[in-house]
């Protein structure tokens, strides 16, 4: 058998003129239960560009400690958010692609729209070979992550030329690797922002929480630390908040090393000690929500805030299917199409 994979001999007659587009995103688990959990934990925590420990080391304290400890207690708390239709991540990507396709369609493009996560379920390599098995020869990748990280998109990028690595016929290829400036990704966020203010009057501070990463990654040459950085400073210019009516800060530290800087735990605390009465929340490195926006962000650091002396705390949602979201993932991926 060949060791590089085709529709099938000679075939050519099916090639078809639709481009494959794929919007990925992290992944989830199958089910909010520890057994569901151990393994998608193990082949996330595995991936050499999520966790940067010389790999003996690593393998010793994942398969000794973490994967006996963490699934039972990411469970309980992937319990508190399950939706009906499954992981609050994976409803909400498959919505963008339902409503992606039909945007796409309705302004006339011929795409084919598909999801895979990059830990899980939808499999990257399987949804990829849909396409390579629809003879298609023109394929978008999209990943949802505004701004572009090694844990995140480098990581994405490892996992669909794994796959293209194995094909006869490689695809032409278009690979979006960051849209933390994109007009009207600012925009989507500004509007949602905007809306939140609108409804419940302005808070004493917005808080730009993102997602965290050790300091080393951005020590030895990850962008991400800046694009988030450059996200927030767009996001108030169009807002037009003063350096006194906003703060970014990163959450959902993972480890003992230390993570970029200011936390968004400590951060809260700060504020409510120094007089801060009422925040609005909004995490812009999430196009989803998720475990880390609805249980950390909406509850546990709520908590915190209010414990601190804080009096109001609104969390204001991803921005999941919104229109005008969905818009600019048409604006992203038409050039290619
Ligand atoms: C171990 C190190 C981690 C790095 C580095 C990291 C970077 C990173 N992650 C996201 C987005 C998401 N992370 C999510 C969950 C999650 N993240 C880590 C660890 C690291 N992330 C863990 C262990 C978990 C699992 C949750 C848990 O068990 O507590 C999610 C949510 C997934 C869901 O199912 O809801 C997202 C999304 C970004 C953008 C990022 C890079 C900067
Ligand atoms: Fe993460
Ligand atoms: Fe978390």
């Amino acid at each position: 058998m060949s060791r590089f994979t085709a529709l099938t001999e000679n075939a050519h007659e099916k090639l078809s003129a639709s481009t494959g587009v794929l919007l990925t995103n992290l992944g989830t688990p199958q089910a909010p239960t520890a057994a569901a959990l151990r393994p998608y934990l193990k082949q996330f925590l595995s991936d050499p560009r999520v966790v940067e420990i010389p790999r003996l080391v690593w393998m010793i304290i994942l398969h000794g400690i973490i994967l006996r400890v963490r699934p039972a207690k990411s469970a309980k708390l992937y319990e508190s958010i399950w939706m009906e239709g499954g992981s609050p991540l994976l409803v909400h990507s498959q919505n963008q692609r339902d409503k992606l396709a039909a945007q796409l369609t309705e302004q006339g493009f011929n795409a084919n729209v598909k999801l895979a996560m990059r830990y899980g379920e939808p499999d990257m390599a399987k949804v990829l070979q849909e396409f390579q098995q629809e003879g298609i020869r023109n394929v978008v990748v999209l990943p949802l992550y505004p701004q572009y990280s090694g844990p995140t998109t480098g990581s994405t990028f490892d996992a669909v030329s794994r796959e293209l690595n194995k094909w006869r016929f490689v695809p032409q290829l278009h690979f979006i690797n960051s849209y933390h400036d994109h007009e009207l990704y600012i925009q989507a966020l500004a509007n949602s922002i905007a809306a939140d203010f609108e409804q419940h009057g302005m808070p004493d501070k917005l808080i730009l929480s993102y997602h965290g990463m050790p300091k080393q990654f951005f020590d030895n040459g990850d962008p991400y630390y800046c694009l988030c950085m450059k996200t927030s400073r767009l996001v108030v210019e169009k807002l037009g908040l003063s350096k006194e009516q906003y703060q970014t800060c990163f959450q959902s530290r993972f480890g003992k090393a230390e993570w970029l800087k200011p936390y968004t735990d400590a951060t809260l605390t700060e504020l409510a000690e120094q007089g801060v009465k009422n925040v609005a929340v909004v995490c812009p490195a999430f196009s989803s929500d998720c475990l880390e926006t609805l249980e950390e962000m909406m509850h546990e650091n709520k908590d915190v805030f209010m414990e601190a002396g804080g009096e109001q705390y609104r969390y204001i949602a991803a921005l999941n299917d919104n229109p005008d979201h969905i818009d600019m993932m048409v604006d992203l991926v038409k050039p290619y199409l």
